[in-house]
């Protein structure tokens, strides 16, 4: 393709060389550069990509798009200069590939909990009425049946716009991907016009990344921005604003407040969940296989985004009863031992909250929890979760999540503080095994433990380390060398 072509939808300067250079490659990182690659220099929060220019041009970069001076380019290298490289990489690499949304519908989740779990809903659903769907998010990405490689919730924008053309080509007519605010911050999703957009809720996380609560609040709002319909949980307490500023049809659901999708007629148990929606004066009753308030919440974003997309009641019903689980969400795995354990990708307050909350509601016997913190992320929720965990909780092993670069001693100790504000009894153990371990030990007839934080992961990161692990895999084997056999249940 010409240089051009790409770039006729933006605006720049041409510093020198040709812009009818034929391109056969885009990339945005100097080791993925091969020949006649348009390389784009960015300037990253870690290191700045303009740095790697001449190693890209030794690798056969034949044009930069840049958005500073760099010195030194050989004169047969064209350089193209723009305001801001990664403001512009979404819409160059949606050229690239054709504008590949052009031909599908996308659904983009975002919110701080439920983007998964909404997302498989989403997808059920949109698979039940017999569509090909990608799926894009936490857990995986996918292409109909066929699992392709995931490394981010939401891809950069180059590797986003390739994959959609990956999933054009294999003919998928909806997208539904999770949506995160360091991807709308980051303009990985720019270029993208989506169909539906769903907001679930607000509560801390990231604020690493962006600093404030309001800072954080406006990155998922922009996804109101760039979509039709927007869906919006108004029982959250930052759903008002978030509506304040879309320039979207605004769908609203809720438990709370008048909805547009309200549920109500609520009855829950340790097996799962019933409400009512009416929609066209009819009232529809709703029975999942799934436990806890907050998958109502997930449940309606999911019912309203299948109503808009023109699904019919009866299809949205039957696919959300069918739904047998998320890998890694309030996952059951029993044991014969008469108590059970609970693997769950709570990793932030709220979440923790909400699955410690409805585990309390029909607990039998004592909570156990096992969590810890990840490493390099937003060390202010590590001591709110400590209380949370001591709240709701009769015995705690607090242990390591994935300490990435961090001690997991520090990590640990930061998370103490809040448990220390609790009369809950603790143990802290820094091996996640051990510490899931000396939770199985513990336990009693009619306990219930709780694995928290790690979810579907199947790996833990440990300085450099990428290891196997798998909480659910653990789990299993540890009853299994107690020559007892556990069962695994998704429930
Ligand atoms: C904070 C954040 O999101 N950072 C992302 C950002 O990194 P950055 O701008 O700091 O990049 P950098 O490392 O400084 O490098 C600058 C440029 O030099 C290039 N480079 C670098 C080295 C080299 O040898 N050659 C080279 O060309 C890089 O490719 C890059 O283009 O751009 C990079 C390229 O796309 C991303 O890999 C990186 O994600 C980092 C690794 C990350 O951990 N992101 C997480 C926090 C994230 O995005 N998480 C959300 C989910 C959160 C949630 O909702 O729970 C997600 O969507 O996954
Ligand atoms: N609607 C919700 N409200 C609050 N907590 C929720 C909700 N849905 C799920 N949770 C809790 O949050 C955890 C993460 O859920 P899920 O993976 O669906 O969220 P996510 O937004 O995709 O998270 P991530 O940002 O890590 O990708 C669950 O394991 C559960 O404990
Ligand atoms: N998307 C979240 C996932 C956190 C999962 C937890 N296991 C951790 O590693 O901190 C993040 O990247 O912050
Ligand atoms: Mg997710």
């Amino acid at each position: 393709m010409r240089l051009c072509d790409l770039l006729n939808t933006i605006q720049y300067t041409v510093i020198q060389g040709s812009e009818e250079l034929e391109i056969d490659n885009i990339a945005y990182d100097s080791r993925q550069v091969n020949s006649n690659t348009l390389f784009i220099c960015i300037e990253g929060f870690k290191v700045d990509g303009h740095n790697f220019a001449l190693d890209a041009i030794k690798k056969g970069a034949t044009a930069l798009l840049v958005q500073k001076e760099i010195n030194d380019i050989p004169s047969h290298i064209t350089v193209i200069r723009v305001g801001n490289t990664r403001e512009k990489m979404p819409y160059i690499a949606s050229a690239f590939y054709n504008h590949p949304v052009k031909h599908m519908k996308l659904i983009g989740v975002t919110g701080t909990n439920g983007k998964t779990t909404t997302t498989f809903l989403i997808g059920k659903i949109l698979e039940q009425y017999n569509k090909k769907i990608g799926l894009i998010g936490t857990i995986e990405n996918r292409i109909g049946g066929k699992a392709v490689e995931a490394s981010r919730t939401t891809p950069e924008s180059l590797d986003l716009q390739a994959l959609f053309a990956q999933m054009l080509k294999e003919e998928v007519s909806h997208v539904v991907m999770e949506v995160s605010s360091h991807a709308l911050d980051l303009n990985r999703v720019d270029a993208c016009d989506f169909e539906i957009g769903v907001f679930t809720n607000l509560t801390l996380d990231h604020l690493d990344f962006h600093k404030t609560m309001e800072n954080y609040r406006d990155a998922k709002a922009k996804l109101f921005r760039k979509c039709k319909y927007g869906i919006i949980n108004i029982d959250d307490p930052h759903g008002k604003e978030i509506i304040k500023q879309a320039d979207c049809k605004v769908i609203t659901f809720g438990i709370e407040n008048d909805a547009d999708f309200k549920a109500y007629n609520i009855m829950m148990s340790s097996k799962g969940i019933e409400f009512s929606v009416t929609l066209e004066d009819q009232e529809i009753r709703f029975h999942l296989n799934t436990i806890g308030r907050f998958n109502i919440y997930n449940a309606l974003g999911a019912i309203a985004a299948g109503y808009y997309l023109n699904i019919p009641i009866e299809v949205i019903k039957t696919a959300l009863e069918d739904m047998e689980g998320v890998p890694g969400r309030v996952q059951r795995v029993e044991s014969n031992r008469g108590f059970s354990v609970i693997v769950d990708y709570a990793h932030a307050p709220d979440g923790l909250e909400n699955v410690l909350k409805t585990i309390k509601e029909f607990a039998e016997g004592r909570i156990i929890t096992v969590f810890g913190c990840g490493g390099d992320r937003d060390r202010s929720k590590r001591p709110i979760m400590g209380e949370i965990a001591g709240k709701y909780s009769d015995f705690c092993i607090i242990t390591s999540d994935n300490p990435r670069s961090e001690e997991p001693e520090d990590i640990i100790a930061e998370i103490e503080v809040g448990m220390q504000k609790t009369n809950c009894p603790y143990e802290k153990v820094v091996d996640r095994k051990e510490g899931i371990q000396r939770a199985i030990e513990a336990a009693k007839t009619k306990d219930i433990i709780l694995i928290a934080g790690k979810g579907h992961e199947t790996y833990q990161i440990i300085k450099d380390r990428v290891i196997h692990f798998d909480d659910v895999e653990v789990v299993k084997s540890i009853l299994q060398g107690d020559h007892i056999h556990g069962t695994i249940e998704n429930k």
